[in-house]
């Protein structure tokens, strides 16, 4: 007779980085279509809403002083000036996931990713580099989101970014966004089974050996 073991396990936080128009939410929101065990930890901004954006999907936007407020009030695992404007993880989002057994997609830069880590160091880190310089700055032109003043600083503040390559777990380079997704997708699934994220598998091995 053929027996079904579902071992459950811990929810993981999978962070998504890359210098701003290197690909990293065209490849989040591929991944939340295909993966049902994955949401997406909605950040907070102060920055302006972009045409096509939805509050509460994309993110959710608020004024300085509501910003002000969240962070004294502890409402963020971590948070981070962007291009000059700031960004935070809110922790309700996170632990509501987890706690519905789902696994967390985080896109946030590189200093929320350094301070997620010191809170839970099983994170999983994925750094996502554009083809080329000039391909990003395509992509950032091309998207049609930003004025050319804003590409410009995105741009200027593109290899700084990159610096911290090394600080990730997996490095991917998005030249085809189906190829990256795969690559995505193969990380996410091989970190699922992991042997120290399976809660009750030394039950099970003991039922197996005694
Ligand atoms: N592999 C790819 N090939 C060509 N274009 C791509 C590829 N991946 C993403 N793009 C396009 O590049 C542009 C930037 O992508 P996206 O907005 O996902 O970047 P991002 O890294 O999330 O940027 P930001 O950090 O500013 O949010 C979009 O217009 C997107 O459609
Ligand atoms: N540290 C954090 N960084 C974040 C968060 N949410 C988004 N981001 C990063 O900001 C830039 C710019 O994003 P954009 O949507 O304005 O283009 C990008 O690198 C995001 O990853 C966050 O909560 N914390």
């Amino acid at each position: 007779m053929a027996t079904s073991i579902q071992l459950k396990r811990r929810g993981l936080l999978f962070v998504l980085s890359s210098p701003s128009g290197a690909g990293k939410t065209t490849i989040a929101r591929m991944l939340l279509a295909q993966d049902e065990g994955i949401s997406l930890s909605v950040s907070a901004t102060t920055r302006p809403m972009r045409e096509g954006e939805v509050e509460g999907r994309d993110y959710h936007f608020v004024t300085d002083a509501e910003f002000d407020r969240m962070v004294e009030s502890g409402a963020f695992l971590e948070w981070a000036h962007v291009f000059g404007r700031r960004y935070g993880t809110l922790r309700n989002e996170v632990w509501k996931s987890i706690e519905n057994g789902c696994d967390v997609l985080l896109d946030i830069d590189w200093q929320g990713t350094q301070q997620l880590k010191q809170v839970d160091p099983d994170i999983v880190r994925v750094f996502i580099l554009p083809p080329s310089m000039k391909e990003l700055e395509r992509r950032l032109r091309a998207r049609g989101t930003d004025s050319d003043e804003v590409i410009q600083s995105r741009m200027e503040r593109a290899a700084g970014e990159i610096s911290h390559w090394a600080e990730y777990d997996y490095v991917l380079v998005n030249e085809d966004a189906e190829t990256c997704l795969s690559k995505v997708q193969a990380i996410l699934d091989a970190e699922r089974l992991k042997a120290t994220r399976r809660i009750g598998l030394h039950d099970f091995v003991r039922s197996l050996i005694g």
